[in-house]
Formats: structure tokens, C-alpha cells, sequence
């Protein structure tokens, strides 16, 4: 088959995105990737079909890999794409449902370009009613739209036969008007939102389908003075809100909730209305601020039990509301600017009433009597962070649409929290025993969901224009997220051997301002920055990165010399930049390691200007003077909190010194840590019988966790060297596995003691002691 070249349009609003395709540098993790694809009936057209923003540079590669080389691989233990007989990418519609909420917006993959043949069959086999048909009557016409032609794009050959797809720079960018971008992407919309949507209402497809061809078709049919497009459009929004709030995340928030609630409400009290109820209510118009005013009581209250009582509906209104709301979570600042939040929150422990709307529009108060009705199965709205994956009952739409009852939310469905008790009366304790990692315990009376976080909420779409509005430099936001953010370093306090006690301070210190920050204010507010010092080697960087994976934290990793050195002249800018970022992801914690390689005593030798200028701004950013105006979604401040290491605490500038409040000493690891870091390093090997670990551990003394590591890999390295001694390389390479795999004794571990030294000196440490009498508080 003939290769069809794309048609060239002069416009793209898709293809102004960089695509790693078409980069010559390796992709970066801002890099969209772009697919281009081509319908059957148009094929000399080439659409483009966006897919994500902030994958890594490796999930961009594993993609394009997977949809144009069109290898079957499992992609990112995502998403499963396989290769049809007819050279199609097929994307089993059931690996489309256990796509994770975050798959649209977060690093992971977003590919949702497919040809829905198979999921169309899959589906097909497994219900066969008129009324799914109709569901799918929209997907059978995606279906052409989403097909991968590479032979289209790659000029590869159209039968699909021959060679994989032609590398991908052969792709060509500049084809798409306006209008087809527009359709094309509003149709995928419609897609990756309905999946949004099903997963925000934790119902199964089928049965979320059936509910959006449901409410257009009523709407279709309907009487009502509001047109098909009208309420077309509010569904639109409805679904644009969970898309643009990247309600995968915000589902775990009350505004998936609400917006569920709202549109099911406003289905049925429309099917329950007569035309001239109908009439007479939409004649009632209240305020945008209004209708603002009752959805941040929602938002703000965490302890109400709540009936949203729909008694009127202005579609526009509503959708301006949405979009506030909208705003509200993506752009806090800007909403901010506009909109104050109110100052008074409505109290209420036991159902009395909020603040009461002066429209009609929506009331809230619980309300006893006659049409009212607890539904159970709407405790499955309830998403809140700790009930996630509940597997609550399928919403059944058709049944809640029949009513002429407004339905009511149950108790915390909402917010997630039942009680009005302060965090006063219930702060979780943060227990940290020898044998396990430190755990926050939550009492029973306390709020158990972590506040809502911006960073959440907050996803790649909606970051870029949150650093615009913030003002951060986009280059300076891609090497910090590149160099310093650490997503996940992968260590658990069970990790790290000893050191109990400074765990438990970190975990106080980290995880309870993070967790609940409306109790660390005033007297109590979080540390502003937390200093760990302590000879080298004794896992002070491990704790930091014990404290990004266990806390929960956005975590930025930064080497105080890198500020200093690397990004000389721009390094303030760093500096801003990185505190910035770290208030817009927050609760945040910064670990500054070698932090006195920037932080010298003023005029010492080794303070440079540049070191001048850097530490100046550090200075000012923990004194958070030069803070953004961000403001977390709960209105507070966010928590950004300074985790500083250093082997050389004499050094630091007393301002500094000063800004790092909480000074703790990391030191070499007594007996019991000891001989617990010998446990850890020879978990993965095998004994023989004669080890006594607590003997090892006794010859330590005064070793580190580095020295402790380093004796154990000598000593598990002994029968290596010895049976490789006298060997030549041929004989070495016959040898087998399990021949090597000896048992390590206690005569390696002499062997290695006598070999290993401890390198720390007794004067080190009494350095180190001097210091903290002087300066230490913890
Ligand atoms: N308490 C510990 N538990 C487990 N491993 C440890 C511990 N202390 C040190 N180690 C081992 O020593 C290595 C170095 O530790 P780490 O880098 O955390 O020390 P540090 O105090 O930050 O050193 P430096 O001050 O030189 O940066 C770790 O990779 C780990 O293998």
C-alpha cells in the first residue's frame, strides 16, 4: 500500500509542544510527547493526538517504543499495549479501567491514542443490550479516529508486515488545523474523562457509560427550558473540572465528591419537575458569590455532616461556580486575589446549620423530615485519601435519577472527618520503638485524613501556569525537578540501623506539621530548618532520604556546593526558585547536605562572593521573607521545612546556625546499632554457623555505619579472593554461582577487622561533642 504523506496545515495548536520524537537532545521530563495518527477516511490527513506532559525521559522513550516500535512490552506496569495481526495498537479496554487515577497527569504514561477495536469486541462480548450500543455509538466513531496508522506518519509500510516504524525523527509536526486539533482532543476528552469521572464515582465502566449516555440522552428528550446544549455544556464542565483539577487526584478530595453530587442532583431534581417548577425555579438566579460562598463552607469545614439540597439551577451560573472552584484548586493565588476566602468558618459539631445562603440555590444543613433520604450507596462517594479503594456499591444512577428525593450525603462524605474535635484534643504521636520504624499514630478521635495537598491537586498541566504565576524561571524549575526532586529515594527508617532517637525527632519534626498543620502554629509552629551533624559516614543522608520516603513530603535533595558552584551568577535565582517551588509543592522538605560548604562564617577564607550572595538568600528564604503568596487549598501557609546536614558544624555562620533551630547529632552507632548494621549488610549472605554478630559488634566500637558497611563487604569478599587466588581468567569464568556462594565465618570477619580501621579518631568525636554542648537542642 501507498505511503500517505500528511497534509500539511499552517496552524497546530497541538504540535507547538516540543515532542521527544522530534528533539534531537535526549527527552527531558517536561517533554510532551505527541502522537500522530491518521484516520482510515482521511488518511492523507495526520491528526495529532497529545499525550503527556513530565514523563521521564525513560517513560518517553518506553512509549514511543511501545506504540511505534510496536513491541509487545508492558509499559511502566501500566499499561499493557500489544501488537494486533494488523499492525495496530490495541489497548485492552480492561487495561484502560486499572489505569491508576494519576495515569493522565503524572509521570507515569498518558498514552491514550488507540484503536478501540478490541475493547469495542471485549465489551461487546460481554453485554450485548441495545442500550450498550448506544454507549459505544460514540466510541465506534472514535474508533476510527484513534487508530495508529504509522505507516501514515513513519512511512513505513502500510500492511503493517515489514520493519518496525521508521525512526522517530522521520515525524513530522506541523499538520493539524485548529478545528481538527479541537475535535480530536475533545474527543479524547471524552475518554480519558469518562475514565476520570468513573474512577472519581469508583463505579465500573459499563456502569458509568451507561450513566453519561444516560443524562445526555434525558437531556436530549427532555422538556425542560434548558436546551441539549446547555446541559451538554454542564456536563462538559463538569467533566472539564475533573479533568482540569486532574481529578484523578482531586477525587481524593471533596471536589470530586461535590461535583458528583451536584450533577446527580441536578439530573434528578430536573426529572422530578414539572415544565412550570421547572420554569419558576430557574427563574431564580442567585449570585456567583453566592453559589462560591456555600461550596467554600464545604471545602472549609471538615467536620460537617452535610445535605446538599439542589433547589435551583442556573446552568451558567453553575458553570461559572465550577470554574471558580476550578480555580480555586489549580491556581489558589490568583483565586485568592479575586475571591477571599471567607473569614469565619461554619462550626458545627452535630448538624446545626451553616452559614444559610441568601439564594435558593443550594442549602445546606442537615435536614430531618419528609423527602429525605440517607442513600448508603453514596458512601462510596466518600474519597477521601483514607478510603480510596473502597469497593462501596456501584452507584445505581437509573435509581437515584427516579427519585423525586434530594439525596444526602452521609456523614463524611464529604470532608472525610466526623468530628468537629480540634487537633488540640487529638495529635497524633509519632512512636518509635528499637525494632520497628517510627509510626504516626492517629487516636481515634482525630481527623485521619492527611489535609488536602496542593501538590496533589496540582499536576503537570496545571503546574506550568502555577510557576508562571508565581513567577518561577522554567528552565531553573526543570533542573531543580531533574537535579534535586527526589521522587521516591526508596530508603525506610528500617533501613537505617540505630540513630532511634533522631528518627523520632525527624519524624515529629517532618511528619506532624505536614500532617496537620493548622495545630504547628504560634508556639508551636514546624521548626524552620533542622540541622543533623555528624562525623561522615554515619547516615545522615540516609535519614534524609528516609525522611522523603516515609513522610510523605515533596522532597528536594540539594548539595550545598552545587548551589555554590555550578550555578554561580544564577545561583540566588536557584536559591528562589527552589524555595518556591518547594511552597508550591508543599509540604516540602529541603535537605541541604554540606550545608557549610554555603553557609561559612562571614569573611572566613573560604567565603567567596558568590557563597555570599547564596547563603544571603538562603537566609531570607527559611526566614521565609521572600515567600510566594501561595497559600494551600485549606488557606494556611505552606510547610517548607530545611533538613541541613554537615560533618563540620564549627563552620556554619551563627545566622545560619540560628535558622537551623533544631541541631541534632548523628554519631557513630553504639553496640546495639552496631551490631543491627551488621544485620543489615549481611542480610542478602549466608553465615556459617560460627558468626556471633555481637562479637563483630563489639570489636567496632567506634566505627560507623560506612566503616561497618565497608568491614562487611571485605569480609564477604574473603572466600571470593581466595578461591580466585591462584586462578586463571578461563577457569574463573567456568566457575559456577554456587561455588561461589560460600558461607562467610567468623574468621573472614577477623580477617576484615584486622584490615578495616574505624575512621573516625577519638578527637573527632570530641570535637563533635564540644560542639553540641555549645550549641546543640536536641
Ligand atoms: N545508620 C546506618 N544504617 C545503615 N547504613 C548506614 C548507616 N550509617 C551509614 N550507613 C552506610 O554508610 C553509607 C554512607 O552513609 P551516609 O551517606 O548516609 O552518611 P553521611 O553521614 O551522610 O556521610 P557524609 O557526611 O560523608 O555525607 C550509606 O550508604 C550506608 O551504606
Amino acid at each position: 500500500m501507498a505511503t500517505h504523506a500528511p497534509t500539511t496545515h499552517t496552524k497546530t495548536t497541538i504540535t507547538r509542544t516540543r515532542t521527544a520524537m522530534q528533539s534531537n537532545g535526549p527527552a527531558t521530563a517536561t517533554d510532551t510527547l505527541v502522537i500522530y495518527v491518521a484516520t482510515e477516511d482521511a488518511p492523507s490527513k495526520v491528526h495529532a493526538i497529545l499525550v503527556h506532559v513530565c514523563m521521564t525521559p525513560q517513560d518517553v522513550s518506553d512509549t514511543i517504543l511501545a506504540c511505534f516500535g510496536v513491541q509487545a512490552r508492558d509499559t511502566h506496569r501500566v499499561l499493557r499495549l500489544t501488537r494486533s495481526s494488523n499492525d495496530k495498537i490495541v489497548i485492552p479496554v480492561a487495561a484502560l479501567t486499572l489505569l491508576p487515577p494519576n495515569t493522565l497527569d503524572t509521570p507515569y504514561l498518558a498514552v491514550i491514542a488507540a484503536s478501540v477495536d478490541a475493547a469495542l469486541a471485549e465489551s461487546r462480548a460481554k453485554d450485548r443490550s441495545d442500550e450498550f450500543e448506544t454507549v459505544y455509538e460514540e466510541i465506534e466513531g472514535l474508533k476510527r479516529q484513534l487508530r495508529f496508522v504509522k505507516k501514515h506518519v513513519a512511512g513505513s509500510d502500510a500492511s503493517g508486515a515489514g520493519t518496525p516504524a521508521a525512526p522517530v525523527t522521520s515525524f513530522r509536526g506541523e499538520m493539524l488545523s485548529d478545528e481538527e486539533a479541537g475535535e480530536l482532543v475533545s474527543n479524547l476528552e471524552m475518554i480519558g474523562l469518562e475514565m476520570g469521572f468513573m474512577r472519581a464515582l469508583q463505579i465500573d465502566t459499563t456502569v458509568f457509560r451507561r450513566f453519561l449516555f444516560g443524562i445526555k440522552d434525558a437531556f436530549d428528550k427532555s422538556p425542560a427550558p434548558v436546551d441539549f446544549f446547555q446541559s451538554y455544556q454542564m456536563t462538559n464542565a463538569v467533566i472539564h473540572l475533573l479533568k482540569s483539577a486532574n481529578s484523578m487526584m482531586a477525587y481524593g478530595s471533596p471536589i470530586g465528591n461535590l461535583v458528583n453530587l451536584l450533577t446527580i442532583l441536578t439530573y434528578g431534581l430536573r426529572k422530578s419537575l414539572s415544565e412550570s417548577e421547572q420554569k419558576s425555579k430557574l427563574a431564580v438566579k442567585p449570585s456567583a458569590k453566592d453559589q462560591l460562598d456555600i461550596l467554600l463552607s464545604l471545602f472549609n469545614d471538615p467536620a460537617t455532616n452535610f445535605l446538599i439540597q439542589l433547589d435551583d439551577m442556573d446552568f451558567k451560573e453553575f458553570k461559572e461556580t465550577l470554574k471558580r472552584v476550578l480555580l480555586m484548586l489549580t491556581s489558589p493565588r490568583s483565586f485568592l486575589a479575586d475571591m477571599p476566602l471567607p473569614k469565619s468558618k461554619p462550626t458545627n459539631g452535630n448538624g446545626a446549620k451553616l452559614q444559610k445562603p441568601t439564594s435558593s440555590w443550594i442549602s445546606i444543613a442537615p435536614k430531618s423530615g419528609a423527602g429525605i433520604k440517607r442513600r448508603g450507596s453514596l458512601d462510596g462517594l466518600n474519597l477521601s485519601k483514607s478510603k480510596q479503594i473502597s469497593t462501596g456499591a456501584p452507584v445505581d444512577f437509573k435509581k437515584s435519577f427516579a427519585t423525586t428525593e434530594p439525596v444526602v450525603v452521609p456523614p463524611r462524605a464529604v470532608s472525610g472527618k466526623e468530628n468537629t474535635k480540634g487537633p488540640e484534643q487529638s495529635v497524633p504521636t509519632v512512636a518509635v520503638s528499637k525494632d520497628s520504624p517510627p509510626t504516626v499514630a492517629v487516636s481515634k478521635d482525630s481527623p485521619q485524613d492527611v489535609p488536602l495537598r496542593e501538590d496533589k491537586v496540582l499536576r503537570e498541566r496545571n503546574l506550568a501556569r502555577i510557576y508562571e504565576q508565581e513567577g518561577v524561571d522554567k528552565e531553573l524549575a526543570t533542573l531543580i525537578r531533574q537535579d534535586m526532586l527526589e521522587l521516591n529515594p526508596n530508603v525506610r527508617w528500617t533501613d537505617i540501623a540505630g540513630n532511634e532517637a533522631a528518627k523520632t525527632l525527624l519524624a515529629e519534626a517532618l511528619v506532624l506539621p505536614a500532617i496537620m498543620p493548622e495545630f504547628f502554629k504560634g508556639i508551636r509552629r514546624p521548626w524552620r530548618g533542622i540541622l543533623m551533624t555528624g562525623p561522615p559516614g554515619t547516615g545522615k543522608t540516609m535519614l534524609a532520604k528516609a525522611v522523603a520516603t516515609e513522610c510523605g513530603t515533596t522532597f528536594f535533595n540539594v548539595s550545598a556546593s552545587t548551589l555554590a558552584s555550578k550555578w554561580r551568577g544564577e545561583s540566588e535565582k536557584l536559591v528562589r526558585t527552589l524555595f518556591t517551588m518547594a511552597r508550591i509543592h508543599a509540604p516540602s522538605t529541603i535537605f541541604i547536605d554540606e550545608v557549610d560548604s554555603v553557609s561559612s562564617a562571614r569573611g572566613s577564607s573560604s567565603e567567596s562572593e558568590a557563597t555570599r550572595r547564596v547563603k544571603s538568600e538562603l537566609l531570607i528564604q527559611m526566614d521565609g521573607a521572600g515567600g510566594s503568596t501561595t497559600k494551600m487549598v485549606n488557606g494556611g501557609e505552606p510547610v517548607v521545612m530545611v533538613l541541613a546536614a554537615t560533618n563540620l558544624p564549627w563552620l556554619l555562620d551563627e545566622a545560619m546556625r540560628r535558622r537551623l533551630e533544631k541541631r541534632i547529632y548523628i554519631g557513630p552507632p553504639d553496640l546495639f546499632g552496631r551490631e543491627q548494621m551488621l544485620k543489615l549488610c549481611v542480610k542478602d549472605i549466608v553465615l556459617a554457623e560460627n558468626v556471633d554478630l555481637e562479637v563483630v559488634a563489639r570489636k567496632t566500637e567506634g566505627f560507623s555505619g560506612s566503616d561497618i558497611t565497608t568491614l562487611c563487604r571485605d569480609a564477604a569478599m574473603m572466600k571470593l579472593r581466595e578461591k580466585m587466588r591462584n586462578l586463571k581468567p578461563s577457569e574463573m569464568h567456568a566457575l559456577k554461582p554456587e561455588e561461589l556462594d560460600v558461607p562467610i565465618d567468623m574468621k573472614d570477619f577477623e580477617d576484615a577487622l584486622a584490615r578495616v580501621q574505624s575512621s573516625l579518631s577519638g578527637a573527632d568525636v570530641e570535637r563533635y561533642d564540644q560542639w553540641l554542648a555549645d550549641y546543640g537542642s536536641a
